[in-house]
């Protein structure tokens, strides 16, 4: 696509950047690790960029604003930053490794730019009352309880433990419109990181302590945009039913129905795959074509349609 006439009227694809695409398979966090890992996913994107479709970035944030609250712990009114500060912070950290890989890896195109994005949530959201959404290290259980903050059993393994917030439902993306005038000038956009920042509207806009889950805040921005495909990148090629048991089985092509049912009978991990699901169906319920699970290598296959979990009606 060579000028503005071509791109006005495209369906943006939306996908959503997963700790692996950022930090690497080990979730090393150094930042020379992180520029390597999030090199690597550039390549991957310039891929599908290459072959034509216009694709707006989003990013988790968990690692990163998880640590950012730890440095906060310390520190004493009136120089304490809260939550909601913490993750437009995330957002111009991992939104500047992101652009700057994308501009050397994409030198010929348009320069990508990342957006602070909000996103509405409701006050009175009972999340806000019940902290679910891991963030920052993993601990042992003795170091957990041995924490000031909520933690709570998020995996198997040595270190099961992470600290917990509130993460509200996302509602609406506050920036979507212009979002889309970028997405139409050609503009590759990086957008809702870390779920957005959270934010109430009573009668103005004001920050609220959270992070709300990226994939769900994918979902509705892909929902905003009129996106005709959600891709979410992960750290597996599928996701499975049965996982690590001896009846794993990918799912490959299925429905938002099949999707529920998965749900209720209680597959797809808590905190990893279950939101993507979760998101998945949601997008292709409310009307979205397809929906895509797949490991950032895979994804040019994947929207061919030829691999990776593709949810449609
Ligand atoms: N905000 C968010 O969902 O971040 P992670 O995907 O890193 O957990």
């Amino acid at each position: 696509m060579d000028d503005d006439s071509q791109r006005a009227g495209t369906e943006p694809i939306v996908v959503a950047l997963g700790g692996n695409t950022l930090l690497g398979s080990q979730g090393h966090w150094t930042f020379d690790e992180q520029r390597e890992a999030v090199a690597r996913t550039a390549r991957q994107l310039a891929d599908a960029i290459h072959a034509g479709y216009d694709v707006v970035l989003t990013h988790g944030n968990g690692p990163q604003v998880g640590t950012l609250l730890l440095q906060q712990d310390n520190v004493e009114e009136p120089a304490r930053r809260p939550l909601d500060v913490l993750v437009a912070e995330t957002q111009a950290q991992i939104g500047y490794l992101v652009q700057q890989a994308l501009d050397n890896e994409l030198p010929d195109s348009t320069d990508s730019v990342t957006v602070v994005t909000q996103v509405v949530v409701d006050p009175d959201d009972p999340a806000f009352e019940t902290p679910t959404k891991p963030v920052g290290p993993f601990y042992t259980e003795a170091q957990a309880a041995e924490r000031a903050f909520e933690t709570r059993r998020v995996r198997s393994g040595d270190r099961p433990y992470r600290r917990v917030v509130p993460s509200p439902e996302p509602i609406e993306v506050v920036e979507d419109e212009e979002i889309t005038s970028l997405v139409e000038r050609g503009t590759l956009v990086v957008a809702a990181g870390g779920g957005g920042v959270p934010v109430v509207r009573d009668g103005t806009l004001r920050g609220v302590e959270a992070v709300v889950d990226k994939d769900k805040t994918s979902q509705v921005l892909a929902a905003e945009l009129g996106a005709e495909t959600l891709v979410v990148l992960t750290d597996v090629e599928f996701a499975y039913v049965g996982y690590e048991t001896a009846d794993e089985r990918p799912l490959r092509r299925v429905s938002p129905a099949a999707v529920r049912g998965h749900l209720e009978a209680g597959e797809f991990g808590e905190g990893s795959m279950r939101p993507k699901m979760e998101a998945c169906c949601r997008f292709v319920e409310r009307g979205g074509e397809r929906a895509v699970v797949t490991t950032p290598d895979r994804l040019l296959e994947a929207l061919a349609g030829e691999t990776g979990t593709q949810v449609r009606a």
